[in-house]
């Protein structure tokens, strides 16, 4: 799975509402890191994100052009999550939580323990310590840990995190624990058929969810789908 943009030193890709992207910084804070800054424009609002590009995040580390067009349909849609209790899974840079936050929802950023310090960062450098509620970040785990978290969140978001196959029936049971009957899920995904991405949202999403396809960006191939429970009996 190549990742959206090339290592620093080049030309950064400019993904929807990409400012400008300043790079290197705090080369100190991970020692096999090539830390970068990107800036974008959202929801009329301007973000700074760390990302510590190198084998020690691996995937986590960049802003993955899925989570870019899930925002983007946060501002399309005029989404409000004002009063809303919001989790992300597998954030990565949790830009998506940190909109999601700066719009007003109660918002837990989760991924797995190795992406929280970048996650924290991000964070600190977006969200005005006088917001309230302040996004929490936690480690999450698929089908492992979603025990310490309650069922029913009004809103669930994945950006990009429908990629190994062996981790289906791990997200799956994730997300049938945290999404209740009033629940939506917005997953948005580059849907790499090679990675399963037709086999996880065809066949094994639609046996617990109804998922409707609500955006599709035909020259990214991602595709951004509503999910809600299917009602029982
Ligand atoms: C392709 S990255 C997407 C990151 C971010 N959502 C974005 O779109 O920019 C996939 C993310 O899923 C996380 N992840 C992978 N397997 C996971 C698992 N079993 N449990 C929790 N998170 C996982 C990775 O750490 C990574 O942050």
């Amino acid at each position: 799975m190549a990742a959206p943009r090339e290592a620093p030193g080049g030309h950064v890709e400019a993904g929807a509402g990409a400012l400008e992207a300043v790079f290197p910084r705090d080369p100190a804070l991970f020692a096999d890191s090539f830390p970068e800054e990107s800036r974008y424009r959202l929801c009329g609002r301007v973000l700074r994100i760390s990302q510590h590009h190198g084998a020690r995040l691996g995937v986590a580390a960049p802003v993955w052009e899925a989570a870019l067009a899930l925002c983007g349909y946060f501002e399309e849609q005029r989404l409000d999550f004002q009063g809303k209790s919001v989790i992300e899974l597998g954030a990565g840079t949790g830009i998506v939580g940190i909109l999601a936050a700066l719009l007003g929802g109660d918002v837990t950023i989760t991924d797995l323990p190795v992406a929280l310090e970048q996650i924290r960062e991000n964070v600190r450098r977006n969200v005005p310590a006088t917001l309230a509620p302040q996004p929490r970040v936690r480690a999450l785990s698929w089908g492992l840990d979603h025990g310490a978290f309650p069922s029913g969140y009004d809103v669930v978001l994945g950006a990009d995190i429908v990629y190994l196959r062996e981790t289906f029936p791990l997200l799956l049971g994730t997300l049938r624990h945290l999404c209740g009957p009033r629940s939506v899920a917005y997953l948005a995904s580059k849907m790499r058929r090679e990675h399963g991405a037709g086999l996880f949202f065809d066949t094994l999403l639609p046996q617990h969810f109804l998922a409707e396809l609500v955006h599709r960006d035909e020259e990214q191939n991602i595709n951004i789908y509503r999910v809600t429970c299917r009602p029982r009996g």
